[in-house]
């Protein structure tokens, strides 16, 4: 493709991207944010407040600080509390593989779910899920599973103030709800990525807040 920046990856994200979309277009439950430069959909009542609690307890006894991925280090730029959580654990098996299926995306290419913590001050700054491939780290994510395609993402609760997950430049915002999932595609349907998915999690004002985040790589990253 002559003028664009495509590489070898790229026929293989645009696939995922379109097997992705198809799916979830095809599910009633699953509704797409009517904007054109990202691809975000959104289920309401996705997990159970069974599931919800079950999940944040697990949070809270496995939390540590949130790290990054970055040639260039800011303490502040996440300063939430994180917490892998165990996928072959009986509470967590069957929500993570019920989440790969809703994508219709092989669970081994599913990173380990992640649980997320923000007291009030606490943020997620603007930054993109997929791997800037210029950077140090990204040699090592190659041999990892690769890109990451979609990011799919669940709050555990009702945040009282703040807290929400803004799109800047798709100009979507969205106010933690629990049991509410977000997923949308980092790459642009051509399987490039797409710069246009920054978001941030925006500082917590009141309450605490608490998220589930899966994100899915172009092949197996379990080995
Ligand atoms: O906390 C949020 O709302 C966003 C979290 C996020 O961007 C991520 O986990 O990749
Ligand atoms: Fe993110």
């Amino acid at each position: 493709m002559l003028g664009t920046k495509r590489n070898a990856g790229a026929a293989v994200r645009e696939h995922i991207g379109r097997q992705v979309a198809q799916r979830l277009d095809a599910n009633p439950a699953a509704k797409k944010a009517q904007i054109d430069s990202a691809q975000i959909y959104y289920v309401p009542g996705y997990l159970s407040e069974r599931d919800c609690d079950t999940l944040m307890r697990l949070i809270d006894a496995g939390s540590r600080r949130s790290t990054i991925l970055t040639d260039n280090y800011d303490p502040e730029f996440r300063t939430s509390d994180s917490c892998d959580l165990d996928r072959w654990s009986p509470e967590i098996r069957p929500i993570d593989e019920r989440l790969a299926s809703l994508l219709g995306i092989d669970p081994h290419n599913g990173e380990t779910l992640q649980g997320q913590r923000y007291a009030p001050g606490q943020q997620f700054r603007a930054h993109h899920d997929f791997f800037h491939e210029t950077e140090s780290y990204w040699e090592r994510m190659k041999q990892e599973g690769g890109q990451r395609t979609w990011t799919a993402m669940i709050y555990l609760n009702d945040v009282e103030e703040g807290g929400a997950t803004w799109f800047p430049q798709a100009g979507v915002r969205f106010k933690p709800k629990r049991g509410l999932l977000l997923a949308w595609n980092n790459m642009k349907p051509d399987g490039t990525p797409n710069h246009k998915t920054l978001h941030e999690g925006m500082a917590v004002v009141k309450g605490t807040k608490y998220i589930v985040t899966k994100w899915f790589r172009e092949s197996a990253w379990l080995k």
